[in-house]
């Protein structure tokens, strides 16, 4: 059984002669409890086939599927119920006006929960983050608080699936580790499918078992993280991006994954 499937997914902008197909024929399935990664230069279209899973793009065509259930053109609460998205920048993801409890309160109740405080408490637990957080704003956290929160938020619905896109390339390099670690913790405690989109190999080495490596709107390869430890890529342009992210040597590759 697929969490996510992706049948020759086509995704285009604009119309005649400014048309920009910025997804070819993408196909690819994420196995449940998977953690599956998209990578390649920027603009080769990873983040666009998230947003075509939310149903934020104008333009597709193919099939894309949730737990086996085919997706139509609206998403509603029950696909927001199963699949929720961690973004790059944790201080535009949450409104800065709205204090922690409220950014969750709010979550939990469009969600039809009831027990709300006993919930915000446990998700805030769950990230890491006491209970005198509760009441600050997000001008009162730092980066990696306010990506915990934002991470809270996503579980608070108790999805199945993560999309996280870029989850840490705005944050310091001193705390992307450990939002790794606690998103591959979550990961194992929730029974969680990740589907991660990152132009760093090193962090998708780390965090996913498979890779599909994009190039200009398509996906030219999808191998598995000991094939991308061993250098054994099939594609040119996947062997190019290794050996220009992380270096010609071996010995440094294997240090950095
Ligand atoms: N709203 C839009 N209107 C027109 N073109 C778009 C739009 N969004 C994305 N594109 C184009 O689609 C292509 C894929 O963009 P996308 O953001 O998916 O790339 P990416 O691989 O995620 O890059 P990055 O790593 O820089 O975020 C690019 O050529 C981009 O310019």
């Amino acid at each position: 059984m697929s969490a996510l499937s992706f049948e020759d997914l086509n995704i285009w902008f604009g119309e005649g002669r400014d048309r920009v197909d910025a997804v070819k024929h993408a196909t690819f399935e994420v196995a449940r409890g998977e953690s599956f990664g998209l990578v390649g230069e920027s603009g080769s279209g990873k983040s666009t086939i998230m947003r075509a899973l939310t149903g934020l793009v104008p333009h597709c065509s193919g099939r894309m599927a949730v737990n086996d259930q085919p997706l139509g053109r609206k998403r509603d609460k029950t696909f927001y119920k199963t699949v929720q998205m961690v973004f790059q920048d944790p201080y535009a993801s949450l409104h800065p006006r709205q204090s922690v409890d409220q950014i969750l309160s709010e979550t939990l109740r469009l969600h039809g929960f009831r027990d709300i405080d006993p919930r915000i408490e446990k998700l805030l637990d769950d990230v890491g983050l006491g209970p005198a957080f509760r009441f600050r704003y997000p001008h009162q956290l730092s980066g990696g608080q306010r990506q915990r929160v934002a991470i809270a938020r996503a579980l608070a619905p108790e999805p199945s699936i993560l999309l996280l896109d870029e989850p840490t390339s705005a944050l310091d390099v001193s705390v992307q580790a450990e939002i790794l670690n606690l998103l591959t913790d979550l990961r194992a405690e929730h029974d969680l499918t990740f589907l991660m989109v990152s132009h760093d190999l090193a962090v998708v080495a780390h965090m996913c078992e498979r890779i599909a490596v994009m190039q200009a709107g398509e996906i030219v390869e999808v191998l598995s993280v000991e094939e991308m430890r061993a250098m054994t890529p099939s594609h040119p342009y996947t062997k190019q991006l290794l050996e220009a992210s992380l270096g010609y040597s071996r010995s440094e590759v294997e240090a950095v994954v």
